[in-house]
């Protein structure tokens, strides 16, 4: 699958709310699952968002594995989630550092609700619940930001 040009910080897509899937099983859903799971792997990321190649849906994969951008990162198998909504937040934060893959050159402390539960469509376009702890909700978190427009730097006081 071929790596997707990512959008950068001023393009408007990043800042806009992205729309929700209606057909999860459509191929051309299934393609850019595939080609955002290659675009994030070229770039050595551990999770993207849709808008940041150029589709405002509500998509993510997030793939948390230690690489030279985060070497304490914990291995996760590689998750799609389609249409997701974070349902739980824990009230405990905690700070920690992110970037993006559309800000390069860019790595900032960013405070993140410690645990959380998030209700998606997986690939097979089946209704998943999970809980996430750790770096992993943070990338769910910072993925969900991209979703609604915001960016981590728009966290950074
Ligand atoms: O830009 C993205 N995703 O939108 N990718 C980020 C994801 C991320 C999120 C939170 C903490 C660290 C890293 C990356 O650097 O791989
Ligand atoms: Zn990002």
């Amino acid at each position: 699958a071929p790596s997707l040009p990512i959008a950068q910080q001023g393009e408007a897509i990043l800042a806009q709310s992205a729309a929700v899937v209606t057909d999860p099983l459509h191929p051309d859903i299934q393609a850019l699952i595939r080609n955002m799971q290659a675009t994030m792997l070229a770039a050595n990321g551990v999770g993207i968002a849709a808008p940041q190649v150029f589709r405002s849906l509500r998509l993510i994969i997030v793939a948390s594995r230690p690489n030279p951008r985060y070497p304490d990162a914990p291995l996760m198998e590689a998750v799609a989630m389609i249409n997701p909504e974070i349902i739980w937040l824990s009230i405990e934060t905690c700070l920690g550092e992110e970037g993006c893959l559309s800000v390069p050159g860019r790595r900032a402390q960013v405070a993140r609700a410690e645990r959380l539960t998030v209700r998606y469509l997986n690939q097979q376009g089946e209704r998943v619940e999970a809980a996430y702890s750790g770096f992993v909700a943070r990338i769910i978190q910072h993925e969900m930001d991209h979703l609604n427009g915001i960016l981590f730097v728009d966290r950074v006081g």
